[in-house]
């Protein structure tokens, strides 16, 4: 229960108001709640204000267009409504005081980048926990405390539920959390409040072009955690063109590279100096400004190692120590829906993986080739309402590493399933060779049935989804699921 007198000071129909929780959707309002009204991409937040009030709203924060309403308090139906000038900017930190700045009580991790955000904070949860802290992690998988988290429908929350789930694990005693950083998340200064002990910077490849237009918009939107936002600690990526030159940006950022050639120029730096791959994993040498040894890490592919070392240089600069980081390396286990193997006892190896950009679909595909004696298979699709110019490309990709090539639909959303294989089969040169399947299930199923035992099929794509979106509706359907009951 706060006072809302105690987030805008003493104001004229403020006196004695007290809201017990705040929430951005309407449909979410519950007596006593303080509703704030944003406009939107589609909707404009403020059309709810009524039914919000009729939900029981005790208060109502609304966005203004004009600087000079800024402050002013109406009565809608006896409940105030308080307009505030650019109030998207500035919604994290007024969530922010409303919970009590939960990002102060614990220690939070940022992690940007076009892939790998979800592996690196569910690496780092996990590690915090095998060193003694109470961990939490929020993302694409969901949020919640480590192994009890709940879906969420964004990668990044927005400002309100952020401080509002930080809240709830503070109060469950966490101490330690994770979280992914989308582009989307810091252009709509979803974590713009937050104090981050780390940020860390995985890669930027082509992806989002629909929503940043330009590779530098989107550079310059990644950017904004380490330049513009309160980030104690930047852990950088020196293996990605972008990662090198914020490396000489920031002086004081920790260098990170999975190659045995990178020449350090960053004080603090952690490098791979020779990596052995096997069926169980890979053995990492590393060397680094805290001191050298071995990893033994149970993740499949090369981008795993350069995502591990990017969590161990994390921790290494929060402060734990080198040794305990090794001797709990090996538990660390492969996150849902990435790289993840379904069991079978013949037939093909059914790889079940996330990849759903070029860059993550290349690295998967060499992963995958790796455990292939034989032939493989790439089964991919590519989203709806979402960058269009990838497609052609990760056809380019899939072609050029995988024996057989397999599209099908990937939650196609409002498009026409036919529009979008038509994109990606344009990046095909040799288009007659690919099977097309648009029903996801039959694509799968002719991908078990065609290929040999001793082959290796990698399903792109959808991961940990246990859905597919046709149009705006959600159909269950889980990749995992599908491939077990066809092997
Ligand atoms: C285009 C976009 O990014 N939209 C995000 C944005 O929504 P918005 O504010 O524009 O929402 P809107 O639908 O126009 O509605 C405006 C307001 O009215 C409210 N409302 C709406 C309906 C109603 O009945 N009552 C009500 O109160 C809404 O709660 C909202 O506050 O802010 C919302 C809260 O943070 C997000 O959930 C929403 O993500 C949508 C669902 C989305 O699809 N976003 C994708 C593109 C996205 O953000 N992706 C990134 C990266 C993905 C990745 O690479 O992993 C992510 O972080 O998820
Ligand atoms: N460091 C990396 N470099 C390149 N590709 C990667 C890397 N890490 C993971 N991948 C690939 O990207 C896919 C998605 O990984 P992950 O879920 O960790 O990324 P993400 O950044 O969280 O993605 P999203 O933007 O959807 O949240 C994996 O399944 C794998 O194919
Ligand atoms: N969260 C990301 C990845 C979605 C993965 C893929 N399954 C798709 O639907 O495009 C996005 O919304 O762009
Ligand atoms: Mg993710």
């Amino acid at each position: 229960m706060r006072k809302l007198t105690a987030l805008f000071g003493e104001r004229h129909l403020l006196e004695h108001i007290r809201v017990e929780d705040m929430t951005m959707d309407s449909r979410c309002v519950k007596a006593g709640c303080l509703f704030v009204a944003v406009k939107g991409h589609s909707r404009d937040g403020r059309q709810y204000i009524a039914q919000a009030i009729e939900a029981g709203a005790a208060a109502v924060i609304a966005e203004c267009d004009e600087a000079e309403q800024h402050l002013q308090v109406r009565l809608q139906n006896e409940v105030p409504v308080l307009s505030y000038f650019r109030l998207a900017e500035n919604l994290s930190r007024l969530a922010g005081e409303f919970y009590d700045s939960p990002s102060d009580k614990l220690r939070l991790v940022g992690v940007t980048g076009t892939n790998g955000k979800t592996t690196v904070s569910q690496l780092l949860a996990q590690w915090s926990t095998l060193l003694g802290h109470k961990s939490a992690v929020m993302g694409t998988i969901g949020n919640g405390l480590l192994g009890e988290v709940k879906a969420a429908e964004n990668t990044t929350a927005s400002a309100v539920e952020i401080q509002s789930s930080l809240s709830r694990f503070v109060c469950s005693g966490a101490d330690f959390a994770a979280i992914e950083v989308s582009s989307h998340g810091l252009v709509q200064h979803r974590v713009e409040a937050l104090h981050f002990a780390a940020g860390i910077f995985t890669n930027l490849s082509r992806d989002h072009l629909d929503y940043h237009h330009s590779m530098e918009n989107y550079a310059a939107a990644k950017k904004r955690l380490f330049a513009e936002l309160d980030c104690a600690c930047k852990i950088i990526n020196a293996d990605d063109e972008i990662g090198c030159r914020w490396l000489r940006e920031f002086p004081d950022a920790v260098a990170v590279s999975s190659r045995a050639e990178f020449k350090p120029a960053n004080q603090r730096w952690l490098q791979a100096k020779a990596v052995r791959f096997s069926e169980r994993g890979a053995l990492i040498e590393f060397d680094s400004s805290w001191g050298q040894g071995h990893l033994q890490s149970s993740l499949i592919g090369a981008f795993n190692v350069s995502n591990l070392l990017l969590a161990l240089a994390t921790l290494l600069a929060l402060g734990y120590e080198l040794s305990a980081l090794i001797r709990t390396a090996a538990h660390l286990q492969g996150v849902c829906g990435r790289m993840e193997r379904i069991a079978s006892s013949q037939g093909p190896t059914v790889i079940v993986d996330y990849a759903h950009t070029p860059d993550a679909l290349e690295k998967a595909l060499q992963a995958a080739r790796l455990h292939c004696r034989s032939a493989l298979w790439c089964l991919f699709g590519c989203g709806g309402d979402r960058d269009r110019g990838k497609r052609p490309l990760m056809a380019e990709i899939a072609e050029k590493l995988a024996d057989h090539v397999i599209t099908t639909d990937d939650n196609p959303r409002t498009e026409d399933p036919k529009g979008i294989m038509a994109d990606i089969c344009a990046g095909f040169s040799a288009p007659e060779k690919v099977t097309v399947v648009h029903q996801r299930e039959q694509a799968i199923k002719t991908a078990i049935e065609s290929a040999a035992a001793g082959d290796v099929i990698l399903i792109a794509g959808k991961g940990h989804e246990d859905y597919q979106i046709i149009g705006t509706e959600k159909q269950h359907f889980s990749d995992q699921e599908c491939a077990a009951k066809y092997l």
